[in-house]
């Protein structure tokens, strides 16, 4: 870092786009936050008036964007798989200069493979594997589906292209459009039909790449997430879980029970909220990562504040996998009741500060899938509400 610029790491989504504005692909756009524009960058407010280093997520300064959101590059993007792939337009040119340019954000069917064929000359895929892009595939999986595509053809290359989406179709269109054609720079391009309503048929070599990527709902990364008070009965339940689970046999488990992420993962965080959040956020980092490889992790912690468990979901819907929130919503007076380690007292007794239910906030959640008040109940009793909605949304069957 020179002239101790402030730092900052963009989302995923800003990667993207800060990529394409520096190798032209976004021509004539240069820089983010333009008049109008989707392209934008959302820095802190502590640095939205200053020059910042933009690094990427190992810390690799990528490029400076002036207050003005103008840009200048400091070296080409180097993370994430398949790097070899991403060519800028000025090198796709010199390599494949006079090709018929073909965007893909969907693996290529077994018709569309025809189509390809009988296109004379060189083929160059440019596969579109910017965030929130990609249909049903993860970008990895689009990747391979193009390569298995360009065997399968006589002169065809891939180039992937990270062209992120905006969350509008009519932007994500026309921002498409626009890089496809800096990418061809005024040689042919060819759209693909659109597959019919009818099954789709794949060439094998992609459709093993499709169901590699898409396993059964009862197979794919799964992470269970109890919420609840201290006292509240999210521990019991995730073991009680955890139980079915193995006793099934179908699937591992990991298990991040909140008292035992502080012991370790987490040991040294008090429970300030800007603590609290950093716990919640590795838990879900980590739980995301399990759920990437199809694994299935159980977390509960308290996790109080809606916010830090909305980015926990994002953590676990950007890996591809599925989340399922539990609120244990057993009432204050009953944890209070059971004051199982002492501690509802002492919190009282002003001995612990910062006690959730007390004198710090647990902000109950309107996204879960379902709610339990264990208050009177038995544990099993509990637990069958937990294992119906799971059952009912196909995601587990014990
Ligand atoms: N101030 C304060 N507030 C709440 N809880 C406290 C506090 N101090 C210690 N403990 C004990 O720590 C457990 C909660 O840790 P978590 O990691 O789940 O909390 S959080 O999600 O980061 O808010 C919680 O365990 P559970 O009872 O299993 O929830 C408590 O035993
Ligand atoms: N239906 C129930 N479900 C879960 N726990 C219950 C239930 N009924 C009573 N309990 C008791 O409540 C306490 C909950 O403690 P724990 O699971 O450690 O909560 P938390 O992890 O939310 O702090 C345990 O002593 C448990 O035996």
């Amino acid at each position: 870092m020179s002239e101790n610029l402030a730092q900052h790491c963009p989302t995923p989504r800003e990667l993207d786009d800060l990529e394409l504005l520096t190798t032209g692909a976004f021509a004539p756009l240069t820089g983010f936050n333009e008049p109008g524009s989707p392209v934008r960058l959302n820095l802190p407010e502590e640095l939205r008036h200053q020059e910042v280093e933009l690094v990427d997520p190992e810390g690799l300064p990528l490029a400076r964007v002036h207050a003005d959101g103008s840009v200048q590059a400091l070296t080409h993007a180097q993370y994430g798989p398949f790097r070899r792939l991403y060519l800028t337009p000025g090198e796709v040119r010199e390599q494949h200069h006079g090709a018929t340019f073909v965007p893909l954000s969907a693996a290529v069917s077994a018709d569309q493979l025809e189509e390809l064929a009988a296109i004379e000359g060189r083929v160059v895929l440019l596969a579109l594997v910017g965030a929130g892009t990609p249909e049903s595939l993860s970008p990895v999986g689009l990747i391979r589906a193009s390569l298995a595509a360009a065997e399968l053809l006589t002169d065809a290359a891939v180039v992937a292209v990270p062209l992120a989406s905006h969350r509008d179709p009519e932007i994500d269109h026309l921002l498409g459009a626009q890089v496809v054609g800096n990418y061809a720079a005024g040689d042919a391009v060819h759209a693909l039909a659109a597959p019919g309503d009818d099954e789709v048929e794949y060439p094998t070599a992609i459709a093993d790449i499709i169901d590699f990527e898409q396993p059964a709902p009862d197979e794919r990364g799964l992470v269970l997430f109890f919420t609840g008070l201290s006292g509240s009965g999210k521990s019991t339940l995730a073991r009680a879980l955890q139980d079915k689970i193995l006793e099934q046999g179908k699937r591992t488990v990991t298990s991040l029970d909140g008292d035992v992420v502080r012991r370790n993962l987490s040991a040294g965080l008090g429970f300030s909220k800007a603590d609290r959040e950093t716990n919640i956020r590795r838990i879900g980092w980590v739980a995301a990562e399990i759920a990437r490889h199809n694994g299935l992790a159980i977390c509960s912690p308290i996790a109080p504040f809606d916010e830090t468990r909305q980015q926990v979901r994002d953590f676990v819907e950007d890996a591809g996998a599925e989340f399922f929130l539990v609120h244990v919503a057993t009432p204050l007076e009953e944890c209070e009741r059971r004051d199982r380690k002492g501690l509802y007292a002492k919190a009282r007794a002003g001995e612990i500060p910062e006690f959730t239910g007390i004198s710090s906030p647990y902000e109950e959640p309107s996204d879960a899938a379902v709610k339990v008040d264990t208050t009177g109940r038995s544990i099993e009793a509990a637990l069958d509400d937990v294992l119906a909605a799971l059952r009912e949304q196909g995601l587990l069957d014990l």
